[in-house]
């Protein structure tokens, strides 16, 4: 359970923040002052301070300062009224993860909260290299085939140096493992990574999430705001999805590589910054060269060092050990005894192609744990999984024929709604319904099942007022 600190001197405020974050499953410590504050930062760990910026005795400012020097890596979202944005904005560029005007909206908060505590997690928690498995709470690069030896010698020859470095798999290989692990073991290690996903940000908000902006440099640039690149100065920033970077971003990223400078939006002012590049991409770029979607020049400057992730096929004597890893992660998780597996199911999923590779294994070990609820788990229970996947063109076709014929009924009575957003809110509907039905309303489990967040699952809940009382979370 993650634990978040609330520094307020508003008590209201404090208890509803508790209130809301406890039901998001929080653990929540508050404090009524900076003082106060700095207490609790000194004797109890935590994962994401939420820090209001007006408060008596010491400032928000200055607690913010004292905290960094506990725990630098700690991440800091700054509560902050108009009248005190342009200290937030400082606090960003020293290191605060971002701020949030109050009044907020506490869905983009929840949201807010999450990628904070993921930030942290990345930068905080360590990734074990060429492991054979690890302890429960860390994350580790499992596997000791030939192939992933060659990328654990890659991982420590590029760390201690400050070179670009691009990696390069499929989906599903561990590319950003590897980031965080160069990260971790790179001289930058006690300074900010910040990884920024290009394809999860919509094109138009990368280029002031990756390079800020001015006040005015757009309709709703209403604060100056700093990207996070020269947040991440004197650290890494992890580009993911490289391939899928637009091109006039392209350009600006090369300008980074060879000036080391930056301009935010709308902004006159030439930045240095000192940031380590480490970019990933599943796409081919040679071909996305040829295709003229991505820039030749940009390439090489990436390509300095390149570090290839082998698809799982490549490597199967891995897979043995990836699903005992597994098995014993996601047992101790589920708070269940790791039920074992049978050998000729291990022989089966030995002999798969794996097309999503690693994160494909840990799914399915994570799913076929669920549904077994304890039980060992069996060739059957595998092949069915399996066999469910191969089956998948053929489900589709079923269920999308009943689909169709419901669309075709709305489509047709013009009192039925028709708008695309209203079927699309019928199906989430019942797909979120369907997967708590299914874990009996634990909450965990059901965004577990659907790859999504906990507060993304509430948030729909919320939006399609869905309600289970029985909840084991
Ligand atoms: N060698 C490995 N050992 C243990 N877990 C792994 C390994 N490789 C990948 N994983 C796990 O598989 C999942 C996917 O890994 P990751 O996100 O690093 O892949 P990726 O290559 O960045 O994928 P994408 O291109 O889709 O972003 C994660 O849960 C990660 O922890």
């Amino acid at each position: 359970m993650d634990t978040i600190l609330v520094i307020d001197d508003d008590d209201q405020l404090r208890k509803s923040f508790a209130k809301l974050l406890v039901e998001e499953k929080y653990k929540v410590l508050t404090a009524a002052s900076g003082e106060g504050g700095i207490e609790v930062v000194a004797h109890n760990h935590l994962d994401l301070i939420l820090l209001d910026m007006r408060l008596p005795g010491m400032n928000g400012m200055e607690t913010f300062k004292k905290i960094k020097t506990i725990d630098a890596k700690l991440p800091v979202i700054i509560i902050t009224a108009y009248s005190t944005t342009d200290i937030a904005i400082e606090a960003t560029k020293l290191g605060a993860y971002d701020y949030i005007l109050k009044p907020f909206d506490i869905p983009d908060m929840l949201t807010l909260i999450k990628q904070a505590i993921d930030a942290g997690y990345c930068m905080r928690s360590p990734v074990q290299v060429d492991a054979a498995s690890c302890d429960h709470a860390g994350d580790a690069i499992v596997g000791q085939s030939r192939l992933m030896q060659g990328v654990y010698k890659k991982i420590g020859r590029v760390s201690q140096t400050d070179a670009t470095v691009l990696i390069q798999g499929d989906s599903g290989t561990g590319k950003e493992l590897v980031a965080r692990a160069v990260y971790q073991h790179s001289n930058r290690s006690d300074k900010p990574f910040l990884i920024i996903n290009c394809v999860a940000i919509p094109e138009h908000l990368l280029e002031s999430e990756l390079f800020g902006y001015e006040k005015g440099a757009f309709t709703g640039a209403t604060q100056r705001h700093i990207g996070k690149i020269e947040q991440a100065h004197g650290g890494t920033v992890f580009l993911d999805e490289i391939g899928d970077m637009p091109l006039n971003i392209q350009a600006k990223i090369l300008r980074l590589l060879q000036e080391r400078r930056i301009e935010r939006l709308g902004g006159e002012e030439t930045i240095s910054v000192d940031v380590r590049i480490i970019a990933a991409t599943n796409k081919h770029l040679e071909k996305a060269i040829a295709d003229g979607e991505f820039r030749e020049d940009l390439y090489f400057r990436l390509k300095v060092v390149t570090i290839e992730l082998p698809p799982l096929r490549e490597r199967r004597e891995d897979i043995t050990t990836l699903i005992t890893h597994y098995m014993e992660k996601f047992s101790h998780e589920l708070k269940v005894d790791n039920p074992g597996i049978h050998k000729q199911a291990l022989g089966l999923l030995n002999r798969y192609d794996w097309p999503g590779n690693v994160r494909e294994l840990s799914n399915m070990i994570q799913k076929v744990l669920i549904f077994n609820r304890g039980a060992p788990v069996s060739l059957v229970d595998v092949e069915q999984i399996l066999h469910k996947k191969n089956e998948e063109g053929n489900q589709e076709h079923i269920d999308s024929d009943i689909l169709k014929k419901w669309v075709w009924q709305q489509l047709s009575s013009p009192s039925e709604p028709h708008r695309f957003e209203d079927f699309m809110d019928t199906l989430a509907n019942i797909v979120v319904s369907q997967a708590l039905t299914f874990t009996n309303g634990n909450r965990s489990q059901a965004a577990r099942l659907l790859e999504i967040s906990r507060p993304t699952l509430h948030a729909k809940m919320d939006k399609y007022d869905i309600k289970f009382k029985i909840d084991v979370s």
